[in-house]
């Protein structure tokens, strides 16, 4: 039903600025269609994982595949690209500056100025296409950025914090597109300090730290391997209620973490005694809190970011 798109492999991808290793055999891949979540702390190397794909940077080892195969010029051009820095001239008109791009790509121009003019509306920023870029607010800017990495009608999307800065209602048009594009076979993979946004869009997350993967999979696995805790609502119960029942960590939240040799059905009675129970629940931790845990004292080697 889609036009045949492929998959991205990073394979073991190093990275060093002289004495400063930023991606330490970093590894991944994004399958097609797929909406890849790209999360780790400042410094972490995400930016310098997306040059190298982009091949604006070159790895020290480790090779880049498009559909099993080294990742070549050919396929590199037609990624769609949303660098961190942006890069869009700023002295020249949203549309002119759309259409130039996509004629860079090989769009005809009659086509070239389809697709700008079919992009710009569609993120909204229709009535802005004879302004310079510079007269744009930044959210703006951001949405013609976007526009830029798609209007060639990309086979992979490569996007460098796409969401920072943008109000909300941008942030559902961006979404509804990265998921647009997904469901017409492209891999899409962004990174983001948005989790929240993350939760609800990827596929799969990876978690990077000090440039290497240190958690991959799919919210719900990553979920899966997080340590689950006890949410406890009491009407009337006394402060310390739980103190007598081994086993539990009170957390700042609330809830309890359960420890070796723990047993709920103690902690239940106990509730029970302390007054009438409204809430007894496991609860799975979110991506926020498994981003703390994992990125917990984060520094990138060699070192500070
Ligand atoms: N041009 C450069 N020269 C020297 N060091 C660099 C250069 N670019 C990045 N670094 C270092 O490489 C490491 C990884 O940086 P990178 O920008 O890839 O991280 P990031 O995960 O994108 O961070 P952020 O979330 O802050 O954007 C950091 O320690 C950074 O200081």
């Amino acid at each position: 039903m889609f036009p045949l798109m492929g998959n991205l492999v990073l394979d073991r991808v190093s990275k060093s600025y002289g004495p400063r290793q930023a991606l330490d055999e970093l590894g991944f891949e994004v399958k097609e269609g797929e909406i890849f979540g790209f999360v780790g702390s400042n410094g972490a190397g995400k930016t310098t994982a997306m040059r190298i794909v982009l091949g604006v940077l070159a790895a020290d080892s480790g090779e880049i595949r498009w559909d099993g195969a080294p990742l070549g010029d050919a396929v590199r051009r037609t990624i769609g690209y949303m660098p961190e820095e942006r890069g869009l001239y700023p002295k020249m008109k949203v549309r002119d500056q759309l259409v130039y791009l996509a004629r860079l790509r090989g769009l005809s121009a009659p086509a070239a100025r389809a697709a700008t003019d079919a992009w710009l509306a569609r993120l909204g920023v229709a009535e802005r296409a004879e302004d310079e870029v510079q007269k744009l607010s930044l959210g703006n800017q951001q949405r013609v950025q976007l526009a830029a990495a798609l209007v060639h009608d990309p086979r992979l999307l490569v996007l460098d914090e796409p969401f920072s800065g943008l109000d909300p209602v941008a942030v559902d048009v961006m979404s509804d597109v990265l998921r647009e594009k997904a469901a017409e076979g492209v891999p899409v993979v962004f990174s983001s300090h948005q989790l929240d946004l993350v939760e609800r869009l990827c596929h799969r997350v990876g978690i990077v730290r000090a440039g290497r993967m240190v958690a991959l999979g799919t919210v719900a696995e990553l979920r899966a391997d997080g340590t689950a805790r006890l949410v406890v609502e009491i009407e009337g119960a006394a402060p310390g209620w739980a103190a007598a029942v081994p086993g539990f960590t009170r957390e700042e939240d609330g809830s309890y973490t359960p420890g070796p040799g723990a047993d709920e059905q103690a902690l239940l009675r106990a509730a029970l005694d302390a007054g009438r129970v409204t809430e007894f629940s496991w609860r799975r931790p979110g991506l926020t809190e498994l981003f703390r845990e994992t990125v917990a004292g984060d520094a990138p080697k060699g070192a500070a970011a």
